[in-house]
C-alpha cells in the first residue's frame, strides 16, 4: 500500500485529506512543519509529500514551502511532493514548479483533481524507478544463461526437488563441486517460483571486500564515502520481492556474514549514507563449494547464519557421478558452439567418447564446455577423437586426477586454467584451500576462475 506524508500545520486539513486518502486506498501520516516531513521521510518510506507552503502565522509568501520541496527533493529525489496552498498566485506555483514540485493544487480542493494529481504522481514515480532499477540491474545481473540441461536420474531427481521447493518461500542452499551448475540451478528455482516475473540477482560473495559488501548488499546513498558519486541500489533493493543468489557464501568474512545475519533475522536494513530503514522481501538462495559445517567447526562461518540460510540444503551432483549426463551434454555443447564460431557440424568419435566417459572432471560441467570449445579448433576432419579432446589420464575409479601433464601447444591462458582445475582437484573442490596453495587471495581466485569460464 503507498505511504502518503500530509505536511499541513492544520490539524483539521491533516484530518480531512486523511479521511479522503484513506478512502481511496492510501496509507497517510501527518506532520505539522516541514522539519518533522524532513526526519519523517529520511526515516520511513514514503511515496508521496502533500505539502502545504505556509507554516509560521501571517506568512503567506511560500517561501517555507519552497525551502521544503528542495530539502525533500535532496533527500530524494525521486519522491514527487504536491504542493497545496490557499495563497495560490501564478508566480508562486511557477517558483514551485521550477524548485521541483511535481503538481500544484489550489486549497479548497477538488476531490477528483487531488485523486487523479495523486495517481499521476505515483506511477511516474513507478516508471522512474523501473528505470532506475532496470538500468542498475542491467549493469549487475548475470548475463541470461542457455538452459539448463539434465540427462541422468541423479541430476533429474535434483531439479524435480528443486521445482517443489521453487514454490515456498524458504531459503535454499546449493551446495557442490566447482563447476555442477550451481549458479543455474539458482535461476532455476527462481523461474519456476511464485516470484519469477520478479527480478532475479546474484553477488559472488568471494569477490567482495567488506566495504564493498555494504555498498553492494544494502546499496549507498551519494556522499556516503569518498568516491560515492552518486545513489546506488544494493541487491537486496534491486531483487525487491524477487530472488537474490548469493554465490560463494562460504567466502564471506565474519563483519560481512554479522551484518547478513542481522538482515536475515530482522528482514530490515538501510543503504550506506541513509538512515531509512528498508524491509528485505527477497527470497535468498545460496551456493557454496566449500565444506560449511567444517568451516563452523573451524570457526570460518556462523552456524547461526548457516541455519538461516539453509531451511533446506540440496547438493549438486559432480558430472563424474552423472555418467548419463555426460555424451549429451557434450553433444549440446558441440552444436552450440559449431553454430557460434560458424564451423561445420562435428562428432564425437567412439574412442573420444570413451575417453569422456573414463574422465573424472575435477571441474565440472565447466570443465566439459571449455573442453568442447576448444576441440572445435583442435580437431582436424569431421570426427572428434580421443587424442583431440587433450584429457589427461584418469585413474580407473573414476576419482579425479591429480596429475597433469603439460601439453606443449596449449596456450598461456589453458595453462593457467589447467593448473587452476589441477589444483582444485588436488584439494577436493575446496577452492579456499586451492587459492592458498597457490599464494592467491579468495577473491583473486574467483575473478581468475569467471575469467576462464566467461573464455
Ligand atoms: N546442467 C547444465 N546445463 C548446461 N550448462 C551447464 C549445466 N551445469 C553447468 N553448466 C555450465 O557450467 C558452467 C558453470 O556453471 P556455474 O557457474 O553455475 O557453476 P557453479 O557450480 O556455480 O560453479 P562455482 O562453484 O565455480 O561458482 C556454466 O557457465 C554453464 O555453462
Amino acid at each position: 500500500m503507498k505511504t502518503i506524508l500530509v505536511v499541513d500545520d492544520s490539524l483539521d486539513i491533516q484530518a480531512s485529506l486523511k479521511f479522503f486518502l484513506e478512502d481511496e486506498g492510501y496509507l497517510c501520516h501527518g506532520v505539522l512543519s516541514p522539519d518533522s516531513a524532513l526526519d519523517y521521510v529520511a526515516k520511513n518510506s514514503v511515496d508521496l509529500v502533500l505539502l502545504d507552503m505556509n507554516f509560521s502565522q501571517n506568512t503567506t509568501s511560500g517561501a517555507e514551502g519552497l525551502t521544503a520541496i528542495e530539502a525533500l527533493k535532496e533527500l530524494d529525489p525521486l519522491l514527487p511532493v504536491i504542493v497545496m496552498t490557499g495563497w495560490a498566485t501564478l508566480d508562486l506555483a511557477v517558483k514551485a514548479l521550477t524548485t521541483g514540485a511535481a503538481d500544484f493544487i489550489e486549497k479548497p480542493w477538488q476531490d477528483e483533481r487531488l485523486a487523479h494529481a495523486i495517481k499521476l504522481q505515483l506511477n511516474t514515480r513507478r516508471d522512474k524507478q523501473d528505470l532506475a532499477r532496470l538500468t542498475q540491474e542491467k549493469q549487475r545481473s548475470i548475463a541470461p544463461q542457455s538452459a539448463l540441461h539434465a540427462y541422468s536420474t541423479q541430476k533429474q531427481q535434483v531439479l524435480s526437488q528443486l521445482e517443489n521447493l521453487a514454490k515456498s518461500d524458504m531459503n535454499i542452499l546449493l551446495t557442490g563441486e566447482n563447476g555442477t551448475g550451481k549458479s543455474y540451478y539458482a535461476q532455476f528455482i527462481h523461474q519456476h517460483s511464485t516470484r519469477s516475473r520478479a527480478s532475479f540477482i546474484a553477488l559472488n560473495m568471494g569477490a567482495l571486500s567488506d566495504e564493498l559488501f555494504n555498498s553492494e548488499v544494502f546499496g549507498h546513498k551519494k556522499g556516503a564515502f569518498t568516491g560515492a558519486s552518486q545513489d546506488r541500489l544494493g541487491a537486496f533493493t534491486l531483487a525487491e520481492d524477487g530472488t537474490l543468489f548469493l554465490d560463494e557464501i562460504a567466502n564471506l568474512s565474519a563483519q560481512s556474514q554479522a551484518k547478513l545475519l542481522h538482515v536475515l533475522e530482522e528482514r530490515k536494513y538501510t543503504a550506506l549514507g541513509s538512515s531509512k530503514v528498508l524491509e528485505n522481501k527477497a527470497r535468498i538462495i545460496s551456493a557454496t563449494n566449500a565444506d560449511l559445517s567444517e568451516a563452523i567447526a573451524n570457526e570460518l562461518f556462523r552456524q547461526d547464519l548457516y541455519y538461516r540460510l539453509n531451511t533446506v540444503e540440496i547438493e549438486i551432483p559432480p558430472l563424474r557421478s552423472c555418467k548419463d549426463d555426460i555424451l549429451p551434454l557434450a553433444n549440446q555443447f558441440l552444436t552450440s558452439f559449431c553454430k557460434q564460431y560458424d564451423k561445420p557440424a562435428l562428432s564425437l568419435a567412439q574412442c573420444a567418447k570413451q575417453a569422456l566417459l573414463n574422465y573424472g572432471f575435477p571441474g565440472n560441467v565447466r570443465e566439459l564446455k571449455h573442453i568442447i570449445e576448444r576441440v572445435i579448433f583442435m580437431a582436424n576432419g569431421q570426427q572428434i577423437t580421443a587424442q583431440d579432446l587433450m584429457l589427461s589420464a584418469t585413474t580407473s575409479n573414476n576419482k579425479p586426477n591429480v596429475q597433469h601433464t603439460v601439453d606443449m601447444t596449449l596456450s598461456i591462458d589453458e595453462v593457467i586454467e589447467h593448473a587452476l582445475l589441477s589444483r582444485l582437484e588436488h584439494f577436493n573442490g575446496n577452492a579456499s584451500k586451492a587459492a592458498k596453495s597457490l599464494g592467491m587471495s579468495r577473491s583473486a581466485w574467483y575473478r581468475k576462475m569467471s575469467k576462464y569460464d566467461a573464455v
